[in-house]
């Protein structure tokens, strides 16, 4: 029999940690709570401190993803990344701050997502299976109470694994926990892969308080949650009705549904939704409503936002009119440090910053969420075919299946593309500097970082300037995940004279 090679499992968080006098462990941990420490199912964020028996280390959350070095702005006012100065002080008082990196190795027993073990047999040790599950159920009862095997490959358009169940009940309906936020997710029925927490918290870091985010290809929200807790207003976006129906579960547990705009349709819509100008010029008042997309502005490509869902969006609309998750867009934008080889999402001049600021406080009523007018960061975590989604289409190929027959949807018969993103951001409505992309993808080893470029940029029609690789993950020998992140070219913008505009009215 093959031996199974558990180290395939592994994965390295490197973190930081406090060294500190171990009689000050309780009141350090006390004071640093759940939204400092590191708080991961099932590992103490206090361990030992192998060079000293008299130090405890304590480890802080993958939030706090370096301490200020000399040229930070986080150094310059002598704390560490997104923790907050008080808490800082508060600890200098208690003991000196000694920050040592941190290195969390998460192995073979770790994975799983809440009750579910996920394995992914191999053809070798398919008959063995059985054994495998009820010895892996046995060992972790009550931790573990379902073992699935993961069947086939992943052909739907949804992302979500086949699985058939080895061991325990068949219920998948599931908690897991990620930096600090809860999620709920039928493993049966939506994307999750716990293996992607570190870059779920890495892009999330390059956000600030108050920026505008489209989550294009949300799942279940392990973008989206994060950047609503740390003060962002997010759309979110994703063409599987369960994980939209999750994703808004998990926004009501984790307290953030005033600050995320839900969406059921497919991403180029969703983005054609987002960026459309209304046709009229309308008073203030009435410009929360055209977000809302209610459903006489739904296109009818058969893939529109539900009336489920619209009512959601118009009741978050409702929401932020009325005043709570608004303090996000208002708030001062807080400075934080870039970091070495990430993208530096600082870069927009203090002038436009502050315009975009006014404009949006601008009144004694609320600031509106206008998306045509100014968005920070598109998020399109769908590596399989994210880089198709940067250009436009005609006709869009989706179709839907009724008793073997093939239908397409009026909308596919119409003629005008759907913009994604050549065209799509009108110049004249634009404030301030232009939204960052971050489109996963895979590169296989006959490719490269120069062809997967030249690729998005024949989709964007246009030049990407200073594009930075952010490697994921590998997904196999010869096949890796990375993150590719620029700025939208300026030439992608459309001037009023193109008539791209409304072509979802
Ligand atoms: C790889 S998963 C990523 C989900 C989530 N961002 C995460 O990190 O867990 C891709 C998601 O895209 C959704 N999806 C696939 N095709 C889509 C489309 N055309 N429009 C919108 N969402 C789509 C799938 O349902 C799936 O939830």
């Amino acid at each position: 029999m093959e031996k199974l090679d558990e180290s395939k499992f592994e994965q390295r968080l490197q973190l930081w940690a406090l060294r500190i006098p171990r009689e000050h462990a309780s009141a350090i941990t006390r004071l640093l709570r759940s939204s400092y420490l590191l708080d991961k199912p099932r590992v103490k964020p206090v361990v030992e401190d192998p060079e000293s028996e008299k130090n405890r280390l304590v480890v802080l959350s993958e939030r706090i993803q370096k301490p200020g070095s000399a040229d930070t702005p986080a150094a310059k006012i002598g704390h560490l990344s997104d923790m907050p100065k008080q808490v800082y002080d508060s600890l200098k008082q208690l003991c000196n701050i000694d920050i040592v990196p941190y290195t969390l190795t998460l192995g073979y027993s770790y994975w799983s997502a809440g009750h579910v073990a996920h394995l992914n047999i191999s053809d070798d040790l398919l008959a063995y299976k059985d054994v495998i599950a009820k010895v892996i159920y046995d060992k972790n009862y009550p931790r573990i109470q379902t073992v699935v095997n993961k069947v086939g490959t992943i052909t739907n358009e949804f992302r979500v694994p086949q699985f058939e169940i080895l061991a325990g009940k068949s219920d998948m309906v599931t908690e897991v926990k990620q930096y600090g936020a809860t999620f709920r997710l039928d493993y049966g029925s939506v994307y999750w892969n716990s293996r992607l927490e570190h870059e779920h918290i890495r892009l999330v870091s390059l956000f600030k308080k108050g920026d505008v985010i489209c989550d294009m290809f949300a799942g279940i929200g392990p973008f989206s949650i994060p950047a609503a807790q740390k003060g962002c207003v997010v759309y979110a976006n994703d063409l599987n009705p369960e994980s939209v129906h999750y994703l808004r579960t998990n926004a009501k547990i984790n307290k953030v549904e005033d600050c995320i705009f839900p969406y059921n349709m497919d991403a180029r819509m969703f983005m054609q939704n987002l960026m459309t100008v209304p046709s009229e010029t309308r008073s203030d008042s009435t410009i929360a409503d055209d977000n809302c997309y209610p459903e006489g502005k739904v296109p009818a490509n058969g893939n529109s936002l539900s009336n489920e869902n619209c009512n959601d969006v118009q009741e978050n609309c409702q929401n932020s009119t009325s005043g709570s998750s608004l303090e996000s867009t208002t708030a001062k934008k807080r400075q934080q440090p870039v970091k070495e080889g990430e993208p530096d999402c600082q870069d927009e001049d203090a002038s436009q910053t502050k315009k975009r600021n006014n404009k949006r406080v601008r009144g004694s009523g609320p600031p509106q969420a206008k998306p045509w007018e100014h968005i920070d960061h598109v998020l399109m975590n769908l590596p399989a075919s994210a880089l198709q989604f940067l250009g436009n289409v005609l006709s869009s190929p989706l179709s839907f299946s009724i008793i073997g027959l093939t239908l397409f949807s009026i909308y596919h018969m119409d003629i005008s593309p759907a913009y994604c993103f050549d065209g799509l951001i009108q110049r004249k409505y634009w404030t301030g500097s232009l939204p960052w992309i971050h489109c996963y993808c895979f590169i296989r080893s006959s490719e490269s970082e120069e062809s997967i470029l030249s690729e998005a940029q024949k989709k964007l029609n246009a030049k990407i300037v200073e594009p930075i690789f952010h490697r994921v993950r590998d997904v196999a020998p010869n096949k890796a995940m990375f993150c590719l992140s620029f700025k939208l070219p300026m030439e992608c913008l459309k001037d009023d004279t193109e008539n791209h505009v409304q072509t979802v009215a």
